[in-house]
């Protein structure tokens, strides 16, 4: 790859590296001319689709070899080693091969639906069969494997319909017999049919009601806004992606297509051994190959009744949505047996996608992470380290045309989230005509102080930031690091030296102590901690590190960092136990220590102190001591509160943490807090949030 970015002329990488995603297109070609008639750029595609060399293609002998061995974890009894291996095979299994007069595929869908049942998961089996069903319309096996999951899980109708279709396709008088025995049971068994669960689907039907533009800003180049005023939580953008790719270390946990949660029962590309898919209609949608090739061997028999005709018609055509079949295809063109995105890194596979190999800087700056909640432990129950460990990670990576013109800002107005490989973009607060709507890339005040989040931003996306959170003062970013001042009863800060010289760069932005003082009337929380700089004429000369913003006495922050130092290892020790889930009392009874010294060197709203204090409140909760947890869990609260402001998301969370101690406590968990809870989620992700966040359902229940 390096070789071949090397001879791209200079005219062309700059003409690439100047380019706007609109002229994408002319971009594109350009550079697909440029590798038309490069021999290096030929044999490189030779070397990467020699099928000797491919890793990918499918294999009947390899699935072969998964079979059997699937089968013989089954008949043993190991149905979870058994499932392993079915779908192992399936996904080496080419389309249009036979077993014993059986299509490959069809009979491996059909072992691991047998498999899935064993291990209780009906409805993977139902789907399971359904799929061997549709590669293989008339496998009486298959129909009477499908009636025994529609059976177990209560959908007796459709049991008997399958049953019924079975029993006309059977031959053998033994097989016979049994599908009647199983018919028999089953009319005499009573019950209502019961709807299948359906994956999530987006029927809120939302609408986006304000019309956005871009503008030219001064210092970010362009920037979204609205033609009219916005409301707090409404929905301001929805968009699927240009392009997207799951991340390497994802496709084994996470559909190649919409990027949740893979399901029991994957499905594999028909045509390659790497994608797996949550279901058939990801596949399809996502361009692979589908099954209609090898369909017409295996058709139903012709003496079927008219309703019982429909109804196998139905089940064995794949119910594809064909949303968004048009623009995605994306693995098609790279399946033709050899898998480009099992040889090459994701980046350059979405840069692939979009046609430039070169605009892969271009890519990481206008790319979005999707991200999805991760529930470490698989539980979704609402106790204080399920809610504590939920943590966001990033599956896929993907391009949104206009999307990718919204700025970036660490105190965002926007909040950008995903369903499925849908953007979502939503107002966090009431938005005037005309102002910048702008989210975040990452970093935000209250999470980091400015320093962090530039050098990220940097780092990350190559550029210096200049949002309002890190050209004007804000109260969080003075005390979010902070140390108290000396005085006793000065509820002023203290910066260390790194920190002021962030803080004092935001003061070129003034042109005088008098818009210091409107400064000050807009936030009168930073006249609280650094009232003295404002009252100053030299007011740049008093932001000084180690002396008090408020009254300007002096603090002595070497001998205060070693204080902290020894502070700290009691509370890591603790820490360590929680992690462990083995709390020693004295453990706990020291951190209490730790904390009022730190307490006494750190300013009151540091936001190591949040963090000590959460993790007390995980050690009492983890020893059952539930009102000194609620008591710790509220006193972080108070502080993050101030960091981020009394509405932001990480707040929502913290409530629900704290729910979750009032619960344990048996205590009723106060209507306020839900109600600010559920309000705070709502604003954040309008009529998704119950959909996304299971906490809050349970919540509110
Ligand atoms: C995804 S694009 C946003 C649209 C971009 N402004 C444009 O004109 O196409 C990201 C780029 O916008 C600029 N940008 C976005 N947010 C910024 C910020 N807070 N400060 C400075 N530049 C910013 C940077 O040049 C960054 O690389």
């Amino acid at each position: 790859m390096e070789k071949l970015k090397s001879v791209i002329p200079e005219t062309l990488k700059l003409e690439i590296s100047q380019s706007t995603i609109d002229e994408l297109h002319c971009t594109c070609s350009s550079l697909l001319n440029f590798f038309q008639n490069l021999p290096l750029f030929h044999q490189m595609v030779r070397e990467l689709t020699d099928p000797e060399k491919a890793l990918c293609g499918k294999n009947k002998e390899a699935a072969m070899e998964a079979k059997a061995k699937g089968n013989e974890c089954f008949s043993k009894g190991e149905y979870s080693t058994a499932l392993h291996f079915y779908s192992q095979a399936l996904r080496a299994a080419p389309a249009d091969v036979e077993d014993k007069e059986k299509n490959l595929v069809a009979m491996l869908y059909l072992n691991r639906a047998s498999t899935l049942h064993k291990l209780g998961f009906f409805l993977e089996s139902l789907r399971d069969c359904s799929r061997a069903l549709i590669v293989s319309p008339a496998y009486a096996k298959a129909w009477f494997r499908r009636a025994k999951a529609n059976s177990s899980l209560g959908n007796y109708e459709d049991a008997i319909k399958d049953l019924t279709v079975s029993l006309k396709i059977e031959t053998s008088s033994s097989g016979k017999k049994q599908i009647e025995n199983e018919l028999n049971m089953l009319l005499n068994k009573s019950g209502l049919s019961r709807a299948i669960e359906k994956p999530y689907h987006d029927s809120s039907e939302e609408r986006l009601l304000m019309e956005l533009k871009y503008v030219s800003t001064t210092t970010k180049g362009r920037g979204m806004t609205s033609f009219t005023d916005i409301p707090l939580a409404s929905l301001i953008h929805k968009e699927d992606p240009y392009a997207a790719i799951i991340l390497k270390n994802c496709r084994e946990t996470h559909c190649a297509f919409c990027f949740n949660e893979l399901p029991a029962d994957t499905v594999p590309c028909v045509s390659c051994s790497i994608p797996l898919y949550c279901s058939l209609n990801c596949q399809v949608q996502a361009g692979g190959e589908d099954f209609s090739l090898c369909k017409d061997k295996y058709r139903l028999p012709q003496e079927l009744s008219d309703d019982l005709e429909q109804y196998a018609k139905n089940v064995t055509s794949p119910d594809i949505s064909s949303s968004s079949i048009e623009h995605a295809a994306e693995h098609k063109h790279e399946c033709q047996g050899m898998h480009w995105p099992a040889v090459l890194p994701s980046d350059v596979v979405l840069a692939g996608r979009i046609l430039i190999i070169m605009l892969l800087s271009r890519i990481r700056v206008n790319s979005m992470a999707i991200v999805r909640m991760n529930h470490p432990d698989g539980r979704q129950n609402l106790d204080y380290n399920a809610t504590s460990s939920v943590e966001q990670v990033q599956v896929a990576q993907a391009v949104y045309s206009s999307g990718s013109l919204f700025n970036h800002s660490c105190v965002p107005n926007v909040h950008a989230y995903f369903l499925s490989r849908t953007l979502f973009m939503r107002a966090t607060e009431n938005v005037t005509a005309g102002s910048e709507l702008e989210l975040s890339y990452g970093p935000q005040v209250g999470q980091w102080d400015c320093s962090e989040r530039r050098k990220f931003l940097e780092e990350r996306y190559s550029f210096i930031c200049q949002c309002s959170g890190c050209s004007q003062l804000n109260f969080s970013d003075l005390v979010h690091t902070g140390y108290r001042c000396s005085i006793p009863n000065c509820s002023g800060v203290v910066l260390e030296s790194c920190v002021a010289k962030y803080e004092k760069e935001k003061l070129k932005h003034f042109k005088g102590p008098d818009s210091l003082q409107q400064y000050i009337l807009k936030d009168d929380k930073i006249g609280g901690v650094a009232s003295h700089v404002f009252e100053q004429n030299d007011y740049y000369r008093c932001f000084e590190p180690g002396h008090c913003l408020s009254c300007g006495s002096f603090r002595d922050l070497p001998a205060s960092q070693k204080t902290i130092v020894k502070a700290e290892i009691r509370v890591r020790r603790l820490q360590e136990a929680v992690a462990s889930g083995e709390i020693a009392t004295d453990l706990v009874v020291d951190a209490l220590k730790s904390i009022d010294i730190l307490r006494t060197v750190l300013h009151p709203f540091n936001k190591r102190i949040a963090e000590v204090e959460d993790i007390i409140a995980q050690a009492f909760c983890s020893i059952g001591e539930f009102q000194a947890a609620l008591k710790h869990c509220r006193a972080s609260i108070e502080i993050l509160e101030k960091l981020y402001g009394e509405s932001h998301i990480v707040i929502g969370n913290e409530l629900i943490k704290l729910a979750s101690i009032q619960l344990s406590n048996g205590l009723k968990n106060g209507a306020d807090n839900t109600s600010r809870t559920v309000a705070i989620f709502s604003q954040y992700y309008g009529s998704h949030a119950d959909n996304m966040f299971p906490h809050l359902r349970y919540l509110k229940s």
